[in-house]
């Protein structure tokens, strides 16, 4: 695996774990990075006629002296602009030694068109806003449109957070080492980042597992193994049931493009609970989806027992009045009973609160994290984009010192929940800690009904038994693949269908890997 995303705390712990082990050093591990920048450099730009390396007085900028010295030997023209020396007997030093390039102070850069730009200025120790000599590089790169390759981050890019301090540089490639970071992920630092390259120095994934990393990068390897392939004899109530509430008449689209997503994710069935006066409009629509009259709570549990769903999806469509918000906190409680009651025992394991419900429930949070750590709650699965987050968790979202991955990580201890914080960087993070950034979105995605049918993979995947995180992350990276194959013109209703083709490459990387 190197879906493991490495905070700079945990890069430099694999940095002295792979010196103890042997046989590599420090100035090895760096001779290694600056030979990946520089064949990066060489592949892609081999008719560059000037390459101007910037570099900074940490190991970034030991980094940059061992491009430039291996661009030199290659017969490219080549400068350093230096905004100080390196520490003496650093690594960085005994680089800057190997060089035979008299670097130039950074104050004095200046470049012409047509040259490229290697910015080993800060990566991972990036400690304060980019001011004075390395500003100023900064836009005479950009006012110049240079192509900038980026040593480990673009600098000014927080590999934490993702965030931008102070101003940063635009790389065109970002060359990254042994794992990716955060901050290429998270916006707006993954904006900033180019195409990344993952260059392999030596770092091992032995190396990397004694770092027990808590942070992912969303991609099929993180669930593949966790993914639902139906038995030989799977009959529709073993391949999963989902409820998804309706709202009313005129509200009913979102529940059933819920409904229709959880059933193409592999739900053998999914039945729309609907309000009484919305079951006409809804049976004019519903084929393949069953349909169930459920305006009160009582119908609702008579379902539960009756039907046994694994998984609800609560919020599409709903109207964000208290009221709502009050239905949500009684189904929780109701299951909760019905999970201590045997005799009782209303199934549903597993609750995806969305929307509506989110908003509904923002003028009471306190009783909903109350309600979730009843110790037989249902697990919640809470799908905030940036604008219901905040409503939800105020303080954690007004919290300037956190990025958004830390505020996913506070939101789902608050809530003792997955919570799914939306956006171009989607978070997903449980309540133990783990979390992972989704990083196959497209604009495309931001369409309306476009998170209800998200809610209705969840809801999908968790019913078919998928554990909750894994489940959680492999329907946000389904639905964001769906949306970017589908590309242009995609609708909300585009999405479920798109989804086959999706599911048939997992299914066929499943099936091969058993
Ligand atoms: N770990 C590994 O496995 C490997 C790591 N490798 C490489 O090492 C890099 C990390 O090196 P690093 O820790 O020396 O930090 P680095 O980014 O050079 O900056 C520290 C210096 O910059 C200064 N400084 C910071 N921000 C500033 C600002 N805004 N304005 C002005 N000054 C600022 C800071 O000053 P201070 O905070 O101390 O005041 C300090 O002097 C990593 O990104 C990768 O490229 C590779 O060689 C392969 C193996
Ligand atoms: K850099």
């Amino acid at each position: 695996m190197s879906n493991e995303l490495l905070i700079s705390a945990e890069m430099s712990e694999a940095d002295r774990l792979t010196i103890a082990a042997g046989p590599a050093d420090g100035i090895g591990l760096m001779r290694r990075a600056g030979e990946a920048v520089a064949a990066e450099i060489l592949k892609r730009y081999p008719a560059a006629a000037h390459v101007h390396v910037l570099c900074g007085p940490g190991n970034n900028g030991g980094d940059g002296y061992v491009v430039a010295r291996i661009l030199a030997d290659s017969g490219v023209s080549t400068t350093i602009w230096a905004s100080g020396a390196p520490r003496p007997e650093s690594d960085a030093a005994f680089a800057a030694a190997e060089c035979p390039i008299k670097p130039r102070p950074l104050s004095g850069f200046a470049a012409e068109p047509g040259s490229i730009v290697v910015d080993a200025l800060y990566g991972a120790g990036l400690s304060k806003p980019l001011s004075g000599d390395a500003a100023k590089a900064v836009d005479t790169a950009t006012a110049l449109r240079l192509p900038v390759v980026a040593v480990d981050l673009p600098s000014g890019v927080s590999g934490t957070s993702g965030d931008i301090l102070g101003r940063a540089f635009r790389a065109e490639v970002t060359v990254t080492f042994a794992r990716k970071k955060p901050g290429h992920l998270l916006l707006p630092g993954r904006g900033q980042c180019g195409e990344i390259v993952l260059a392999d120095i030596g770092i091992g994934d032995g190396i990397i597992a004694q770092l027990a990393v808590s942070t992912f990068e969303n991609v099929p390897d993180l669930w593949l193994r966790e993914f639902p392939v139906p038995a030989v004899d799977a009959h529709k109530y073993k391949r999963g049931h989902v409820g998804v509430f309706s709202g009313g008449p005129s509200a009913t689209g979102a529940a059933r493009l819920s409904a229709m997503a959880a059933a193409r994710s592999g739900a053998g069935a999914v039945t729309v609970l609907s309000p009484p006066n919305a079951m006409q409009v809804n049976a004019t629509h519903l084929t393949a989806i069953m349909l169930r009259e459920a305006g009160s709570l009582e119908e609702v549990q008579e379902f539960l027992t009756a039907r046994r769903p694994e998984a609800l999806v609560f919020g599409p469509g709903l109207g964000p009045e208290p009221k709502v918000g009050n239905f949500a906190l009684q189904l929780i409680k109701a299951l909760a009973d019905g999970a201590r009651d045997e005799a009782t025992a209303s199934h549903a394991s597993a609750i995806v609160l969305d929307a509506d419900a989110i908003t509904s429930l923002a003028h009471q949070p306190q009783a909903l994290f109350e309600a979730a750590r009843e110790p037989s709650a249902p697990v919640l699965v809470i799908t905030p984009h940036e604008g219901e987050f905040g409503r939800l968790f105020p303080d954690i979202a007004g919290d300037k010192t956190l990025s958004k991955l830390a505020k996913a990580r506070a939101a789902a201890v608050r809530a003792n929940a997955v919570i799914v914080y939306k956006g171009a960087d989607t978070v997903i993070a449980a309540p133990d800690g783990k979390a992972a950034i989704n990083s196959n979105g497209a604009a495309w995605l931001a369409t309306a009904g476009s998170g209800d049918v998200l809610s209705g993979i969840i809801a999908g995947l968790l019913a078919q038994g998928m554990p909750l995180f894994e489940g959680t992350c492999a329907a946000v990276w389904l639905h964001a693949e769906a949306g970017s194959r589908f590309g242009p013109g995609l609708i909300a209703e585009d999405l479920p269908l798109a989804l086959v083709p999706v599911l048939r490459e997992l299914f066929d990387a499943r099936t091969a890997a058993q």
